[in-house]
């Protein structure tokens, strides 16, 4: 068990648990129930998002108990729930099933990613931390994937820790941004639970601690191994900063030994880098790299490559650990069946005025239809008791409210999106290593085409029903309206 994987079954609303136990009052709490998480809307305007979270939703899953402590609390509360009650939680354990897309995927709106299966009780009980884990985590990952974008093959660190909304952010946020592309983190921590690869250079406070910045160079470069890397902004980067990190260079291959590189905290990170870039070549350190940092995203990098800077390595904190222009993924948990009093599931809507929150009943698979040219062609969600697209039937993809734009796809192959993690309570899923993560979300990101991935106004990639799903949505939403004119 790591280190975060603490006690977590009060780490929900209470409102929760007081449905648990009002169904348990009610003597319906064992009633089976399906919940589907996605989300509605992609964050940063981004084509696609990268689903994260699963492997924290697992450990979570996986210990999940209520303590005497927990209990003792719940006992004082103000809604006075029955001791009997209490004491059955504390032999509470997950004995639902769950599917979920893999972490790593490319998801897309209104498409389940977790699809949670049980009695009402425990399916409700762990909503918040699921959404709470699916969500910040899917968040980052995305975020990550548009910077990684930007960054081709330079290197990435997460340099974010100090700025993260608190430890847990920190950590887990840091494994989404290495399972989307980043090379390094400077969190060690994150380094010895995940195996990232932990990486540093030095702060400005390392430079003022001496009497001057050519002593506080020599003695960090003497002291550590092969490889240092120093930050040459803390007091003028092209007139003091380089040419004493040069001067640091030059002693340590006097020695048998190669700096790194030099960093760049602050100033026009385009000028300052290519004017460094000139004075490194000609003191005859080509192999000394640049690495910038200074409140970056994938707009500034961006920008500052078209500038031509020359600037091998970014360190990205603040604007990557805290998604800085979209600072929640809205994730929602949905009940789409019920158990009815004669033990058949019946598929659940919940109308809204707003048709986008409108929810699609029935517990639904996706798959990823993929076209002949090895690309995705769009997602299909259909029912379970459907003929699968797997079967090799021709898929019809149409959208509904704009029945023209259909088509019949013969030759395809659909890729079953939701993975089987737990079965009756029983976890069937091996978590997969994080490289294998990483490999899995750049073999994604090659089953799409570029349109979709840009990260400036990308094409829609559909989401598609089958029709025998968008018939029942649409009965009850009849069924529903007439019930309310009855
Ligand atoms: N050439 C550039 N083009 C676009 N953005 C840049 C360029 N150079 C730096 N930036 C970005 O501009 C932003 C603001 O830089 P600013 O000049 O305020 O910082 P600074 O010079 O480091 O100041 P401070 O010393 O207070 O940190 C940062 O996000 C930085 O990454
Ligand atoms: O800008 P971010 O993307 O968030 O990256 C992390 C920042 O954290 C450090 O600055 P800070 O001023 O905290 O420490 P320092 O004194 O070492 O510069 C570092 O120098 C980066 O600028
Ligand atoms: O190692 C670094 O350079 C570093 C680490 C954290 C934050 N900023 C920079």
């Amino acid at each position: 068990m790591n280190q975060l994987n603490r006690e977590l079954a009060l780490h929900t609303d209470k409102y929760q648990i007081n449905m648990m136990y009002a169904h348990w009052v009610n003597g319906s709490h064992k009633r089976r129930a399906v919940f589907e998480a996605y989300f509605r809307k992609l964050p940063f305007g981004n084509g696609f998002a990268v689903f994260a979270g699963l492997e924290r939703i697992v450990n979570y899953i996986d210990g999940l108990r209520f303590t005497e402590e927990d209990v003792r609390y719940l006992s004082e509360q103000e809604e006075n729930y029955d001791p009997a009650f209490l004491e059955e939680l504390l032999q509470f354990h997950f004995q639902g099933s769950i599917h979920s897309m893999k972490e790593g995927a490319l998801v897309f709106p209104e498409e389940p990613l977790i699809r949670v299966e049980g009695s009402i009780m425990e399916a409700q009980l762990v909503e918040t931390a699921i959404l709470n884990f699916m969500n910040y985590q899917t968040l980052i990952a995305t975020k990550a994937a548009r910077i990684k974008q930007v960054a081709g093959n330079d290197i990435l660190m997460e340099f974010g820790t100090r700025r993260a909304q608190e430890a847990d952010a920190a950590i887990w946020g840091t494994r989404a941004a290495y399972l989307a592309g980043f090379d390094a983190t400077s969190n060690l921590l994150a380094g010895r639970m995940f195996g990232i690869p932990a990486k540093g250079t030095h702060a400005h406070s390392w430079v003022q601690s001496f009497g001057s910045e050519q002593e506080a160079f020599d003695i960090y470069a003497k002291v550590m191994p092969e490889g240092v890397t120093l930050l040459v902004d803390t007091f003028d980067t092209l007139r003091s900063g380089v040419p004493q990190a040069i001067a640091t260079a030059k002693k340590l291959e006097a020695i048998g030994k190669r700096m790194n590189a030099i960093r760049l905290d602050s100033g026009d990170l385009a000028y300052l880098s290519i004017q460094a870039r000139k004075m490194l070549d000609e003191a005859g350190l080509p192999y000394v790299k640049i690495v910038a940092s200074n409140d970056l995203d994938e707009n500034t990098i961006s920008n500052l490559k078209l500038q031509g800077a020359r600037i091998d390595s970014w360190g990205v904190g603040t604007q990557l650990i805290t998604a800085s222009d979209q600072p929640a993924l809205g994730g929602v948990y949905k009940l789409v069946e019920i158990e009815a009093e004669n033990g058949k599931m019946i598929p659940t809507i919940k109308i809204s005025s707003n048709p986008e929150k409108v929810t699609t009943p029935g517990q639904k698979d996706v798959f990823r239809i993929i076209g002949p040219k090895g690309k995705a062609l769009a997602d299909y969600i259909s029912y379970p008791g459907e003929p699968s697209p797997r079967d090799g039937q021709p898929v019809k993809l149409f959208n509904p409210l704009h029945p023209y734009l259909q088509k019949t796809v013969e030759a395809y192959t659909a890729l079953p999106m939701l993975e089987p993690v737990y079965q009756n309570g029983l976890r069937v899923y091996q978590l997969p290593s994080l490289e294998e993560i990483r490999s899995y979300h750049r073999e994604q990101l090659d089953l799409f085409w570029p349109e979709y991935l840009r990260k400036l106004n990308p094409e829609v990639y559909r989401v598609n029903l089958s029709e025998t799903v968008w018939n029942r949505k649409q009965e009850l939403i009849k069924d529903h309206l007439q019930a309310d004119r009855d």
